[in-house]
């Protein structure tokens, strides 16, 4: 039986090629309003490609991808995207309040200038990721981690109604990791669905709602507790790839 529709991003057994080799089959699950689900599987397992299909940058070659009840290119206005953040080039000479600001143009248009609420929504989500303190200064002087945080910010501004993040935690310190957690769970309790790729398996278990274990194929799509068991890790890793951490946090080495 198809998932639901009303819900916010549902993939009804999609599949993805790229020419003839395909990359991806047969996925299926839903991130309602609200949810975070995070996208997990080794190097190459299909994490980029999946979040590109969901933006409607590559084609869904069978089954479907619904993204607000719409097909995905149609849904774009509406969704936002945090790229990893090497692939940015720091020295673009922009300060970081007008990065965030960029969030705004897909609702202002890009002729229009950003009028007062814009200022205020691009403040807010500044303050969201702990750096309005960093508003002037210039984006390509900031850490890494707080470049993500920036990248983040810029995505909050367009109150978009789902989110998706690729890789956001990679390289980044704890102070900016934990900052990147909470705006995103804020964002979620407003009600976006939330999709973000992650090679951190102990963060998937603790922070998401639903965990999507990909390997070319679908190996579970669920609750954290479902999919993340050492059965399913060890068929869509490899066994030796893998080993349980303390706390029962199981970690992967890829
Ligand atoms: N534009 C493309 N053309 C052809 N093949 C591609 C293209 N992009 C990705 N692929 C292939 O599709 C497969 C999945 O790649 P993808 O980048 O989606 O994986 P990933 O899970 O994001 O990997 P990583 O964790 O290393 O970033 C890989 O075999 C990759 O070589």
């Amino acid at each position: 039986m198809p998932p639901s529709d009303d819900a916010s991003i549902v993939f009804d057994h999609a599949s993805i090629s790229y020419g003839r080799s395909p990359a991806l089959e047969r996925i299926h699950g839903t991130v309602r309003a609200g949810e975070i689900v995070a996208l997990v599987g080794p190097n190459g397992a299909g994490k980029s490609t999946l979040i590109k299909a969901v933006l409607g940058l590559v084609a869904v070659t069978a089954g479907s991808i619904r993204v607000l009840g719409r097909r995905p290119a149609e849904a774009r206005r509406e969704v936002a995207y945090v790229p990893q953040v090497d692939t940015l080039d720091p020295d673009f000479p922009v300060s970081v309040a007008q990065v965030v600001l960029m969030g705004r143009y897909r609702r202002i248009g890009w002729l229009r200038r950003p009028g007062r609420a814009d200022r205020e929504a691009a403040a807010a989500a500044l303050a969201a990721v702990g750096l309005e303190h960093r508003a002037a200064d210039r984006f390509g002087r900031l850490s890494g981690g707080q470049r993500q945080r920036v990248l983040l910010a810029r995505a909050i501004a367009a109150q978009p109604a789902a989110l998706v993040l690729d890789e956001p935690f990679n390289g980044v310190d704890a102070v900016s990791q934990e900052a990147l957690l909470d705006a995103i769970r804020a964002l979620a309790a407003q009600g976006a669905a939330v999709v973000v790729s992650t090679h951190d398996l102990g963060l998937a278990q603790v922070t998401c709602d639903g965990v999507c274990l990909l390997n070319r194929h679908q190996f579970g799509f669920g609750p954290p507790s479902d999919v993340l068991t050492p059965e399913l890790l060890r068929a869509a890793y490899g066994g030796a790839a893998l080993e349980l951490g303390n706390h029962g946090l199981i970690l992967a080495r890829s």
